[in-house]
Order: C-alpha cells, then sequence, then structure tokens
C-alpha cells in the first residue's frame, strides 16, 4: 500500500518590523516564495490523492460489479436424487436431466434430502433448497389466491358460463346436492374453442366466485421445460392443489400432452405419452366430490387422444366458440367500460364489423381505438377511433384477425 506524503510544514519567517523597508520587503518576497513552493507542493500532494482516489473508485466500481454479477448469475433447477455419505450429493438437472456428483457445503449438507428441487450455480455448487413458491413458479405454475376475473367481466358466452358454473362451481359450492341426488359432478372439464375466445377467464371466474386457489399450468411447459420431469410436475400441481383446497387446477393446451399417439415412437413422444398417463392416473385417484376441479383448454380439439375424454376424465366438454355479433357488442361494451367514450360510438355497428372477431381481438380494438385518441389529443374515444382503429387492424395483420377462425380449430 503506497503511504501517504507528509505535509510540508507551513512556511514560517520572523520579519521584524523595525527593518528598513527594502529589507522587509526582501524578507516578504522570501516568505511568498516559500508559500508558493509549499502551495505547489500542496496541489501536486492533492492531485496525486486525486487520482488515488480515482483508482479507488474504479477498483471499489469493479468490485461491485463483480460482487452484482456474482448474486444475479443465472442457477439452474435440479432435483436431488440421492445424499451419498462424504457430503456428496447427485444431482439431476432439469432440462438437460444431465446426472452430477457434487459436493454440498457444510452449510447446506443437513438440508438437502433426495427428491428435493435445489438450485445449482455453474459449478453444480447447491446454492439453495428451493421452497414450494420458488419451486411452484421455477416450474411455471401461475398460482393465483383470488383471480380478478369475474363473471361480469365475461362476454357473449353466458351458456358456456352457466354450464361452467354447474359443472365446476356447484360441486364446489353446494357438493350436498350431488350426494343427495346421488351422483358424481364431471371429474374434469375441457373448454375447448378458438384462441382468446375466454377459456381462460371463464376458469378464473370460476375460481374468483368459489374463493378457490387457481392453479394454472400449460401444457406445453409440462413437456417442453423439463425433459423427463413431466409426469412429477403432474405429480407436483396435484399436490400443489391438495396444499391449497379449495383449487381449480387449470391445465392450458392440454393438447401438448394428450395428443392422438402417432406411428413415431420418439424418446419425446414417450415422455409425452409418460405425462398424460400421470395426468390420468391423478384424475382416477381424486375425489371426484372433493375440494379439487380441474379444467383443461384446448384450441387442437381434434388433435385429442379420444383416452382423456373418457367418463371419470374430462368428460364435460365445452365449447367455447368465436362471439356472433351480439356477444361482440356485449364483449365491447365489457373493455370499453373503463374507457371514457363518446355517444356516437355505434357499438351495434362495430360488433357488426368485427365479424371473425375474438374477445382477445376486441379487447385490443378498444386499445387502438384509446391510442387514436391520445394521438389525436383528445380524451374521448370517439367513433371514428374506433373505425381508424379497425382499419389500421385489418390492415396491419389481416392474415392473422380474419383467419383465426377455424385455422387451428376443427
Ligand atoms: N368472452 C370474452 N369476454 C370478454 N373478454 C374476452 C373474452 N374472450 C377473450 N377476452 C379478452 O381476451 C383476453 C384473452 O382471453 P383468454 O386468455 O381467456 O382466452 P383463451 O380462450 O384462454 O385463449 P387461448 O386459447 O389463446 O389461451 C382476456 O384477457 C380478455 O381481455
Amino acid at each position: 500500500m503506497s503511504r501517504s506524503p507528509s505535509i510540508p510544514d507551513r512556511p514560517h519567517r520572523d520579519i521584524d518590523s523595525d527593518l528598513p523597508d527594502d529589507e522587509r520587503l526582501e524578507a516578504l518576497r522570501g516568505h511568498y516564495e516559500d508559500l508558493v513552493e509549499v502551495n505547489e507542493q500542496l496541489t501536486a500532494q492533492l492531485d496525486d490523492a486525486e487520482k488515488r482516489r480515482q483508482r479507488l473508485r474504479e477498483k471499489v466500481d469493479r468490485v461491485e460489479r463483480e460482487n452484482e454479477s456474482l448474486k444475479s448469475s443465472s442457477l439452474y433447477i435440479a432435483t436431488v436424487e440421492d445424499v451419498l455419505d462424504d457430503d456428496e450429493v447427485i444431482v439431476k438437472q432439469h432440462g438437460n436431466n444431465q446426472e452430477v456428483l457434487t459436493e454440498v457445503s457444510s452449510r447446506m449438507v443437513d438440508r438437502v434430502e433426495p427428491g428435493d428441487r435445489v438450485a445449482v450455480n455453474d459449478s453444480f455448487a447447491i446454492q439453495t433448497v428451493l421452497n414450494a413458491e420458488t419451486d411452484a413458479r421455477a416450474q411455471s405454475m401461475e398460482i393465483t389466491e383470488k383471480p380478478g376475473v369475474t363473471y361480469a367481466d365475461i362476454g357473449g358466452i353466458d351458456e358456456q358460463v352457466r354450464e361452467v358454473r354447474e359443472a365446476v362451481e356447484q360441486p364446489l359450492a353446494e357438493p350436498e346436492l350431488f350426494d343427495e341426488v346421488g351422483i358424481d359432478p364431471p371429474s374434469g372439464v375441457l373448454l375447448y374453442g378458438p384462441p382468446g375466445t375466454g377459456k381462460t377467464m371463464l376458469a378464473k371466474a370460476v375460481a374468483n366466485e368459489t374463493d378457490a386457489t387457481f392453479i394454472k399450468m400449460a401444457g406445453s411447459e409440462l413437456v417442453r421445460k423439463f425433459i423427463g420431469e413431466g409426469s412429477r410436475l403432474v405429480r407436483d400441481l396435484f399436490e400443489m392443489a391438495r396444499e391449497r383446497e379449495p383449487a381449480i387446477i387449470f391445465i392450458d393446451e392440454i393438447d401438448a400432452i394428450a395428443t392422438r399417439r402417432t406411428e413415431s415412437k420418439t424418446s419425446g413422444d414417450a415422455e409425452v405419452q409418460r405425462t398424460m398417463m400421470q395426468l390420468l392416473s391423478e384424475m382416477d385417484g381424486f375425489e371426484a366430490r372433493g375440494e379439487i376441479r380441474i379444467i383443461a383448454a384446448t384450441n387442437r380439439f381434434d388433435m385429442l387422444d379420444r383416452a382423456i375424454l373418457r367418463p371419470g376424465r374430462f368428460d364435460r366438454l365445452i365449447d367455447v366458440p368465436e362471439p356472433d355479433c351480439d356477444g361482440r357488442e356485449q364483449i365491447l361494451e365489457i373493455h370499453t367500460r373503463g374507457m371514457s367514450v363518446s355517444d356516437d360510438v355505434d357499438f351495434a355497428e362495430l360488433a357488426a364489423d368485427t365479424d371473425g372477431y375474438s374477445g382477445a381481438d376486441i379487447e385490443s380494438l378498444a386499445t387502438e381505438a384509446g391510442m387514436f385518441a391520445i394521438r389525436n389529443d383528445r380524451d374521448t374515444v370517439t367513433h371514428s377511433d374506433f373505425a381508424e382503429a379497425l382499419e389500421k387492424i385489418e390492415n396491419d395483420d389481416s392474415s392473422d384477425v380474419i383467419s383465426s377462425a377455424g385455422y387451428f380449430y376443427q
């Protein structure tokens, strides 16, 4: 470490006031020169100190950056397969299924058990054991205690709302009705229809109405995210629901795990198959009149493996179609409820002009119209804003919007 330079002594001269003027002037000049010299030395020292401060600042910045990147460097999720003597464990990394033998630090050794989900760093050192919440998030489950969607937010599919209430809400809210009559409620409800028609909203609204926890998982995540983990994730999904009863399990894109068997026998197919079998066995195993309801959704009904539609499985099918003209008008009204809309907006006309639009498309139309109002410096949305928005959407991606009807869904 460099030592701090010593501070020069303050120059001092006794100048006798009785001296003749010229000698006194000479002495003062000398004193002045001493002062200038000390000043120069101090300035040089100050410069040095400034440079040193600069260097230290850069060093601190660098260390801080390193520290930040160490803290934020990605961790990978792995499952503890086995805990061996000598503080070693075998972990299996999600995603690539790689098995690794790794040492556990003394800090962690008493905390890991086979089956635990852990976060490992690049060198496979276990950083933490995931708690249930983090674990659920890592597994891409979406868990909402009380989703903010209500039946009043859903337009144009009243009949579907009624059916969902009957098949999902009633068994949760009034199980005694089923006991009295002596029938089991539907085990699982399958909502099928084109994208953006309100399937997820329906599932959320029923969870809201019944004060049930809403647990969502996408079928595509089940098979894509953690290769070889699909069936375990299905088990965890039901486990999570059991811990949080009453609960609604919503499996979106169920087609990803329940496609009709193809001729090809790749390992990927076998994995998908295992995941589906696990789902079916979980469904077979749970109490029909219990506090967990399961809803699945698909826009590829044609591709589904019929095995999942057997009694005791997804035995209530609800078609959620694209809204008709009246439905579109209702949805427009719902999505403009919070907007300041001018009296000249003709919802019936807009509904007639949006044939083939899904609920989600109509929501975008309302937002786009609002954008036009802002662009035109108005705080009220007029009919012409809607007309312009409609034109923009048609021009932007006419192919997408217009052909969404019937493209995926047959
Ligand atoms: N019937 C509807 N009434 C009101 N809004 C709707 C309706 N359908 C869709 N929306 C709007 O579109 C958005 C997307 O809808 P949602 O996620 O429920 O569609 P989905 O059928 O589940 O779509 P996907 O099949 O693509 O998952 C909703 O957040 C809502 O704003």
